[in-house]
Protein backbone atom coordinates (compact mmCIF):
# COMPACT_ATOMS: atom_id res chain seq x y z
CA UNK A 1 0.00 0.00 0.00
CA UNK A 2 3.02 2.25 0.95
CA UNK A 3 3.64 5.06 -2.26
CA UNK A 4 0.45 3.76 -4.08
CA UNK A 5 -2.31 6.53 -4.19
CA UNK A 6 -4.80 6.85 -1.42
CA UNK A 7 -7.17 7.95 -3.84
CA UNK A 8 -6.93 5.99 -6.91
CA UNK A 9 -10.28 6.82 -9.30
CA UNK A 10 -11.15 6.42 -12.90
CA UNK A 11 -14.33 7.76 -15.15
CA UNK A 12 -16.37 8.18 -11.93
CA UNK A 13 -19.87 9.49 -13.10
CA UNK A 14 -23.23 9.85 -11.83
CA UNK A 15 -26.13 10.62 -13.35
CA UNK A 16 -29.50 12.06 -11.64
CA UNK A 17 -32.29 11.01 -13.99
CA UNK A 18 -31.62 12.49 -17.21
CA UNK A 19 -28.83 15.10 -15.33
CA UNK A 20 -24.94 13.60 -16.01
CA UNK A 21 -23.82 15.28 -12.78
CA UNK A 22 -20.21 13.52 -12.73
CA UNK A 23 -18.70 13.35 -16.23
CA UNK A 24 -15.94 10.57 -16.50
CA UNK A 25 -14.05 11.75 -13.20
CA UNK A 26 -10.41 10.72 -12.84
CA UNK A 27 -8.82 11.28 -9.37
CA UNK A 28 -5.21 10.32 -7.82
CA UNK A 29 -5.00 11.61 -4.30
CA UNK A 30 -0.77 11.18 -3.12
CA UNK A 31 -0.60 9.98 0.67
CA UNK A 32 0.01 12.29 3.05
CA UNK A 33 -1.19 15.38 0.72
CA UNK A 34 -3.76 17.49 1.33
CA UNK A 35 -6.18 17.92 -1.89
CA UNK A 36 -7.87 21.21 -2.74
CA UNK A 37 -11.35 20.15 -4.72
CA UNK A 38 -12.84 24.02 -6.02
CA UNK A 39 -15.57 24.77 -8.28
CA UNK A 40 -18.64 26.65 -8.49
CA UNK A 41 -21.92 25.72 -6.69
CA UNK A 42 -23.88 22.55 -8.15
CA UNK A 43 -20.63 21.35 -10.46
CA UNK A 44 -20.78 17.92 -8.87
CA UNK A 45 -17.82 17.83 -5.56
CA UNK A 46 -20.32 16.84 -3.01
CA UNK A 47 -21.16 13.92 -5.35
CA UNK A 48 -17.69 12.69 -6.26
CA UNK A 49 -16.66 12.60 -2.88
CA UNK A 50 -19.70 10.80 -1.52
CA UNK A 51 -18.68 7.98 -4.52
CA UNK A 52 -15.39 8.21 -3.14
CA UNK A 53 -15.86 7.28 0.23
CA UNK A 54 -18.84 4.73 -0.66
CA UNK A 55 -21.96 6.78 0.24
CA UNK A 56 -23.18 6.70 -3.68
CA UNK A 57 -22.57 4.25 -6.43
CA UNK A 58 -21.41 5.56 -9.09
CA UNK A 59 -23.53 4.34 -12.58
CA UNK A 60 -19.76 4.40 -14.39
CA UNK A 61 -16.14 4.40 -13.47
CA UNK A 62 -13.72 2.15 -11.26
CA UNK A 63 -11.17 2.49 -8.53
CA UNK A 64 -10.04 2.35 -5.24
CA UNK A 65 -10.17 4.10 -2.21
CA UNK A 66 -7.64 3.27 0.94
CA UNK A 67 -7.05 0.02 -1.24
CA UNK A 68 -10.67 -0.68 -1.07
CA UNK A 69 -12.96 -1.12 -4.49
CA UNK A 70 -14.81 1.41 -4.40
CA UNK A 71 -17.99 -0.33 -6.37
CA UNK A 72 -17.88 -3.44 -3.59
CA UNK A 73 -15.88 -2.57 -0.36
CA UNK A 74 -18.37 0.49 0.24
CA UNK A 75 -18.65 -1.05 3.97
CA UNK A 76 -14.62 -1.14 4.52
CA UNK A 77 -14.34 2.47 2.75
CA UNK A 78 -17.37 4.11 5.09
CA UNK A 79 -15.76 2.56 8.14
CA UNK A 80 -12.29 3.74 7.49
CA UNK A 81 -12.33 7.42 6.61
CA UNK A 82 -13.36 10.47 8.48
CA UNK A 83 -16.05 12.39 6.72
CA UNK A 84 -17.11 15.78 6.94
CA UNK A 85 -19.50 17.70 5.74
CA UNK A 86 -20.75 21.34 6.45
CA UNK A 87 -23.76 20.24 7.57
CA UNK A 88 -22.04 17.68 10.27
CA UNK A 89 -23.90 18.21 13.72
CA UNK A 90 -22.79 17.95 16.92
CA UNK A 91 -25.33 16.88 19.89
CA UNK A 92 -25.70 20.48 21.15
CA UNK A 93 -27.07 19.41 24.20
CA UNK A 94 -24.44 17.18 24.83
CA UNK A 95 -20.77 17.57 26.64
CA UNK A 96 -17.86 18.02 24.34
CA UNK A 97 -16.71 14.74 26.15
CA UNK A 98 -20.33 13.00 25.87
CA UNK A 99 -20.13 13.85 22.03
CA UNK A 100 -16.62 12.31 21.51
CA UNK A 101 -17.70 9.43 23.63
CA UNK A 102 -21.07 8.95 21.30
CA UNK A 103 -18.59 9.02 18.19
CA UNK A 104 -16.48 6.27 19.16
CA UNK A 105 -19.51 3.91 19.98
CA UNK A 106 -20.55 4.80 17.04
CA UNK A 107 -17.57 3.62 14.80
CA UNK A 108 -17.86 0.34 17.85
CA UNK A 109 -14.62 1.54 19.32
CA UNK A 110 -12.83 -0.46 22.37
CA UNK A 111 -10.16 1.69 24.78
CA UNK A 112 -12.71 4.99 24.73
CA UNK A 113 -11.50 6.93 27.43
CA UNK A 114 -7.90 6.98 26.29
CA UNK A 115 -9.02 7.89 22.54
CA UNK A 116 -11.96 10.76 23.91
CA UNK A 117 -8.89 12.17 26.62
CA UNK A 118 -6.46 12.15 23.50
CA UNK A 119 -9.07 14.00 21.87
CA UNK A 120 -9.94 16.50 23.82
CA UNK A 121 -6.26 17.18 24.90
CA UNK A 122 -4.84 17.64 21.17
CA UNK A 123 -7.92 20.26 21.08
CA UNK A 124 -6.60 21.74 24.32
CA UNK A 125 -9.93 21.93 26.05
CA UNK A 126 -9.02 19.85 28.99
CA UNK A 127 -10.84 22.23 31.51
CA UNK A 128 -14.00 22.32 29.56
CA UNK A 129 -14.76 18.86 28.54
CA UNK A 130 -18.60 19.27 30.28
CA UNK A 131 -18.90 21.92 28.56
CA UNK A 132 -22.14 21.41 26.03
CA UNK A 133 -20.83 21.52 22.78
CA UNK A 134 -24.07 23.28 21.81
CA UNK A 135 -22.15 26.64 23.97
CA UNK A 136 -19.16 26.54 21.85
CA UNK A 137 -18.14 29.40 19.47
CA UNK A 138 -18.68 28.17 15.87
CA UNK A 139 -15.12 27.95 14.97
CA UNK A 140 -14.70 25.38 18.06
CA UNK A 141 -17.91 23.34 16.78
CA UNK A 142 -15.69 22.48 13.62
CA UNK A 143 -12.37 22.09 15.30
CA UNK A 144 -14.84 19.53 18.09
CA UNK A 145 -16.78 18.08 14.99
CA UNK A 146 -12.70 17.08 13.49
CA UNK A 147 -12.03 15.89 16.17
CA UNK A 148 -15.10 13.63 16.32
CA UNK A 149 -14.77 12.53 12.62
CA UNK A 150 -10.96 11.80 13.38
CA UNK A 151 -11.85 9.23 16.80
CA UNK A 152 -11.08 6.01 14.73
CA UNK A 153 -7.98 7.42 13.89
CA UNK A 154 -8.60 6.80 9.87
CA UNK A 155 -6.11 7.59 6.95
CA UNK A 156 -8.04 9.44 5.20
CA UNK A 157 -9.89 12.55 5.57
CA UNK A 158 -12.96 13.94 3.46
CA UNK A 159 -13.94 17.20 4.16
CA UNK A 160 -16.60 18.65 1.96
CA UNK A 161 -16.63 23.02 2.66
CA UNK A 162 -16.06 21.83 6.36
CA UNK A 163 -15.50 25.56 7.46
CA UNK A 164 -18.26 27.22 5.53
CA UNK A 165 -19.41 30.60 7.31
CA UNK A 166 -16.59 30.12 9.86
CA UNK A 167 -14.99 33.44 10.58
CA UNK A 168 -10.86 33.59 8.79
CA UNK A 169 -8.80 33.24 12.17
CA UNK A 170 -10.97 30.02 13.17
CA UNK A 171 -10.26 28.82 9.73
CA UNK A 172 -6.72 29.18 10.15
CA UNK A 173 -6.76 27.47 13.43
CA UNK A 174 -8.55 24.59 11.54
CA UNK A 175 -6.14 24.28 8.67
CA UNK A 176 -3.35 24.13 11.49
CA UNK A 177 -5.44 21.13 12.75
CA UNK A 178 -5.27 19.63 8.82
CA UNK A 179 -1.58 20.38 8.36
CA UNK A 180 -0.71 18.58 11.62
CA UNK A 181 -2.72 15.41 10.86
CA UNK A 182 -0.86 15.67 7.45
CA UNK A 183 2.72 15.51 9.08
CA UNK A 184 0.89 12.45 10.31
CA UNK A 185 1.01 10.92 6.76
CA UNK A 186 -3.08 11.53 7.00
CA UNK A 187 -4.22 12.35 3.50
CA UNK A 188 -6.81 14.85 2.95
CA UNK A 189 -9.46 15.87 0.17
CA UNK A 190 -11.15 19.04 0.78
CA UNK A 191 -13.33 21.17 -1.01
CA UNK A 192 -13.70 24.56 -0.74
CA UNK A 193 -15.16 28.08 -1.85
CA UNK A 194 -12.23 29.86 0.01
CA UNK A 195 -9.21 31.32 -1.48
CA UNK A 196 -7.33 31.10 1.99
CA UNK A 197 -7.98 27.67 1.99
CA UNK A 198 -7.31 26.71 -1.43
CA UNK A 199 -3.82 28.38 -1.44
CA UNK A 200 -2.88 25.84 1.59
CA UNK A 201 -3.74 22.54 -0.55
CA UNK A 202 -0.57 21.03 -2.03
CA UNK A 203 -2.58 20.08 -5.05
CA UNK A 204 -6.46 21.46 -6.44
CA UNK A 205 -8.48 19.69 -8.66
CA UNK A 206 -10.74 21.99 -10.59
CA UNK A 207 -14.34 20.99 -11.63
CA UNK A 208 -17.04 22.47 -13.60
CA UNK A 209 -20.33 21.20 -14.98
CA UNK A 210 -19.11 17.41 -13.85
CA UNK A 211 -16.37 17.71 -15.55
CA UNK A 212 -12.78 17.86 -13.94
CA UNK A 213 -10.89 20.74 -16.06
CA UNK A 214 -7.75 21.43 -14.28
CA UNK A 215 -5.40 19.48 -11.99
CA UNK A 216 -2.34 20.59 -11.16
CA UNK A 217 0.27 21.17 -8.14
CA UNK A 218 -1.00 24.39 -6.41
CA UNK A 219 1.88 26.54 -7.94
CA UNK A 220 1.66 25.90 -10.94
CA UNK A 221 -1.55 26.83 -10.80
CA UNK A 222 -1.19 30.14 -12.73
CA UNK A 223 1.13 28.88 -15.35
CA UNK A 224 -1.42 25.60 -16.48
CA UNK A 225 -3.80 28.62 -16.47
CA UNK A 226 -1.61 31.46 -19.15
CA UNK A 227 -2.82 34.34 -17.09
CA UNK A 228 -1.64 37.88 -18.33
CA UNK A 229 -1.96 40.65 -14.90
CA UNK A 230 -1.34 43.96 -14.79
CA UNK A 231 -0.68 46.24 -11.71
CA UNK A 232 -2.34 49.49 -11.69
CA UNK A 233 -1.63 51.81 -8.99
CA UNK A 234 -1.66 55.73 -7.66
CA UNK A 235 -4.49 57.62 -9.86
CA UNK A 236 -8.37 57.22 -9.20
CA UNK A 237 -8.66 54.19 -8.91
CA UNK A 238 -12.42 54.05 -8.44
CA UNK A 239 -12.70 55.92 -12.30
CA UNK A 240 -10.07 53.40 -13.35
CA UNK A 241 -11.75 50.17 -12.36
CA UNK A 242 -14.89 51.38 -13.64
CA UNK A 243 -13.49 52.04 -17.24
CA UNK A 244 -11.15 49.21 -17.02
CA UNK A 245 -14.15 46.65 -16.31
CA UNK A 246 -15.54 44.53 -19.30
CA UNK A 247 -13.56 46.00 -21.06
CA UNK A 248 -12.08 43.88 -23.98
CA UNK A 249 -9.49 41.18 -22.60
CA UNK A 250 -10.10 42.30 -19.11
CA UNK A 251 -11.12 38.84 -17.79
CA UNK A 252 -10.88 39.71 -13.97
CA UNK A 253 -10.45 42.77 -12.44
CA UNK A 254 -9.74 43.09 -8.21
CA UNK A 255 -8.23 45.28 -5.85
CA UNK A 256 -5.47 44.13 -3.74
CA UNK A 257 -5.29 46.78 -0.95
CA UNK A 258 -4.16 50.47 -2.89
CA UNK A 259 -3.66 49.09 -6.49
CA UNK A 260 -5.89 46.77 -8.88
CA UNK A 261 -5.16 43.90 -10.50
CA UNK A 262 -6.26 43.19 -14.07
CA UNK A 263 -6.24 39.63 -16.06
CA UNK A 264 -6.78 37.77 -18.81
CA UNK A 265 -5.26 34.77 -21.24
CA UNK A 266 -4.83 37.14 -24.14
CA UNK A 267 -2.06 39.79 -23.63
CA UNK A 268 -2.99 41.39 -26.38
CA UNK A 269 -6.48 42.67 -25.60
CA UNK A 270 -5.53 43.31 -22.03
CA UNK A 271 -2.56 45.40 -23.03
CA UNK A 272 -4.92 47.26 -25.37
CA UNK A 273 -7.38 47.49 -22.32
CA UNK A 274 -4.51 48.63 -19.74
CA UNK A 275 -3.17 51.54 -22.91
CA UNK A 276 -7.00 53.41 -22.56
CA UNK A 277 -6.08 54.38 -19.21
CA UNK A 278 -2.55 54.86 -19.71
CA UNK A 279 -2.79 59.37 -19.45
CA UNK A 280 -5.41 59.44 -16.84
CA UNK A 281 -3.32 61.62 -14.12
CA UNK A 282 -0.65 59.86 -11.76
CA UNK A 283 -2.12 56.14 -13.16
CA UNK A 284 1.18 54.17 -12.60
CA UNK A 285 0.97 50.76 -14.82
CA UNK A 286 3.20 47.61 -14.72
CA UNK A 287 3.25 44.04 -16.00
CA UNK A 288 3.38 41.72 -13.25
CA UNK A 289 3.32 37.70 -12.91
CA UNK A 290 -0.34 36.27 -12.64
CA UNK A 291 -0.14 34.72 -9.06
CA UNK A 292 -2.06 32.34 -6.96
CA UNK A 293 -4.75 34.65 -6.04
CA UNK A 294 -5.22 36.21 -9.52
CA UNK A 295 -5.24 32.42 -10.49
CA UNK A 296 -8.35 31.82 -7.46
CA UNK A 297 -10.10 34.77 -8.49
CA UNK A 298 -9.93 33.77 -12.08
CA UNK A 299 -10.92 30.13 -11.46
CA UNK A 300 -13.98 31.19 -9.07
CA UNK A 301 -15.64 34.01 -11.15
CA UNK A 302 -14.92 32.44 -14.40
CA UNK A 303 -18.11 30.30 -14.28
CA UNK A 304 -21.81 30.81 -12.64
CA UNK A 305 -23.42 28.30 -10.25
CA UNK A 306 -23.72 25.19 -12.08
CA UNK A 307 -26.97 24.04 -12.78
CA UNK A 308 -28.60 26.78 -12.05
CA UNK A 309 -32.22 27.92 -13.65
CA UNK A 310 -29.98 30.18 -16.06
CA UNK A 311 -27.42 28.21 -16.71
CA UNK A 312 -28.91 25.00 -17.35
CA UNK A 313 -31.41 26.61 -19.71
N1 LIG B 1 -29.76 13.02 -4.83
C1 LIG B 1 -29.84 13.88 -5.85
N2 LIG B 1 -30.86 13.85 -6.72
C2 LIG B 1 -30.92 14.71 -7.77
N3 LIG B 1 -29.98 15.66 -8.03
C3 LIG B 1 -28.93 15.73 -7.19
C4 LIG B 1 -28.80 14.86 -6.06
N4 LIG B 1 -27.64 15.17 -5.42
C5 LIG B 1 -27.08 16.20 -6.12
N5 LIG B 1 -27.85 16.53 -7.18
C6 LIG B 1 -27.56 17.59 -8.17
O1 LIG B 1 -26.29 17.32 -8.70
C7 LIG B 1 -25.61 18.54 -8.98
C8 LIG B 1 -24.26 18.53 -8.31
O2 LIG B 1 -24.44 18.66 -6.92
P1 LIG B 1 -23.26 18.61 -5.86
O3 LIG B 1 -23.89 18.78 -4.51
O4 LIG B 1 -22.43 17.39 -6.08
O5 LIG B 1 -22.41 19.90 -6.26
P2 LIG B 1 -21.31 20.70 -5.42
O6 LIG B 1 -20.22 21.03 -6.37
O7 LIG B 1 -20.95 19.94 -4.20
O8 LIG B 1 -22.07 22.03 -5.01
P3 LIG B 1 -21.84 23.02 -3.74
O9 LIG B 1 -20.54 23.73 -3.96
O10 LIG B 1 -23.02 23.93 -3.82
O11 LIG B 1 -21.88 22.16 -2.50
C9 LIG B 1 -26.53 19.67 -8.51
O12 LIG B 1 -27.27 20.12 -9.63
C10 LIG B 1 -27.46 18.96 -7.54
O13 LIG B 1 -28.71 19.61 -7.50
Amino acid sequence: MKGEPVIDVRGLTKRFGDKTVVNHFDLKVPRGSIYGFLGPNGSGKTTTIRMVCGLLKPDEGEGTCLGYDVLHESVKIKSNVGYMTQRFSLYEDLSIRENLEFFSRLYGLDDIRRRVDEAISSLGLEGRARQLAGSLSGGWKQRLALAACMIHEPQLLLLDEPTAGVDPKARRDFWDTIRAYAREGVTTLVSTHYMDEAVQCDRIAYIAYGKKLLDAPTAEIPARLGLHAFKIDNGDLEKLSAALKGAPGVEILARFGASIHVCGKDREKLAAAVARIRDEPGVRITEIEAGLEEAFIYLMTESDDNFSVESAA
